[in-house]
């Protein structure tokens, strides 16, 4: 839980005997708090002041999203790692902004050495969207027509899947066609490296029943689904949230180390 989460040990400077209570840099800080877990909408509301009040464009945040996926994904599963000959990894979009996020991640994803290819169903005709997949074409990132149906077939073409169809605004029942794509990855064995939260979860009670992602990246602030999540890796990205905002809702956000863009989470 986000409490207990709190008292492991310290990564930055303690190693594995110095617990964060007694860190001399963390007893005084923010830490002395666990994380906050988001509901919907605070989440929301947050997301929406970033962009009012703090006057961040979309462009930027996800710029910062994107690359923190990435690089969580490089963390989590290093080029030298992968088992298969090519490192293939499929990147599949949804319709709204954690789609957006996929873009970007695939685009430094390739940066990194990988070779990701993208399924991107329901693409927006917004021009950020539009600029994110050309960007991707020019960068020789293939747009695959369809989704494999087969879970075999994913299975023997990609060392992992970066899942960006839904964040935090999804909502009730899924709708085609990303029903039959959640489908293939539940059957899937490949490891599922989740953007913000493990789509087709409810986003503040998760699922038992979907899919079980490997890798999760908590964007801003982990969302109440990340509770059940049981994966191997949680790591907090988007290191782009100003103090005061991080005060106002008391977030408790940890210190990412140095210039590190993602802060695994114990
Ligand atoms: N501040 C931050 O932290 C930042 C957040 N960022 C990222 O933005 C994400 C939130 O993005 P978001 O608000 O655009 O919504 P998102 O979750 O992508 O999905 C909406 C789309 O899904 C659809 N849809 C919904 N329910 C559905 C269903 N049951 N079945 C099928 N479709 C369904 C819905 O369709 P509609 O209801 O409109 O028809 C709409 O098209 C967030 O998680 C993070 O990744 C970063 O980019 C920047 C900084
Ligand atoms: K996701």
């Amino acid at each position: 839980s986000g409490v207990l989460s709190q008292r492991g040990a310290c990564p930055v400077a303690g190693g594995p005997n110095l617990f964060y209570k007694d860190c001399p840099g963390h007893r005084l800080s923010t830490m002395a708090q666990p994380i906050k877990y988001l509901g919907q909408e605070e989440a929301q509301r947050i997301d929406e002041e970033l962009f009012t009040e703090y006057r961040f464009s979309v462009d930027q945040l996800m710029e910062l999203a994107g690359l923190s996926c990435a690089t969580a994904v490089a963390k989590a599963y290093p080029l030298d790692s992968l088992v298969k000959a090519t490192p293939s990894v499929l990147v599949v979009c949804g319709p709204g902004n954690n789609g957006g996020d996929g873009l970007v991640c695939a685009r430094h994803l390739k940066l990194f050495g990988y070779e990701p290819s993208i399924v991107y169903p329901k693409r927006s005709n917004k021009p950020l969207f539009q600029n994110l997949m050309t960007q991707c074409e020019k960068m020789d990132i293939p747009f695959l027509a369809e989704m494999p149906s087969e879970a075999e077939v994913v299975d023997e073409a990609y060392n992992l899947v970066v899942d960006a169809i839904f964040g935090f605004s999804f909502k009730g029942a899924v709708r085609e066609p990303f029903g039959a794509i959640l489908a293939t990855l539940i059957k899937a064995t490949v490891p599922i490296a989740s953007v913000d939260i493990p789509s087709g979860w409810d986003v503040e009670n998760g699922s038992s029943d979907g899919i079980q992602p490997d890798l999760l990246i908590s964007l801003t602030a982990p969302k109440k689904a990340a509770l059940h999540f049981r994966g191997r890796y949680h790591y907090l990205g988007g290191r782009f949230v100003p103090p005061a905002l991080e005060k106002k809702y008391q977030l408790n956000l940890p210190p990412y180390p140095g210039t590190e863009c993602v802060y695994q989470l114990p």
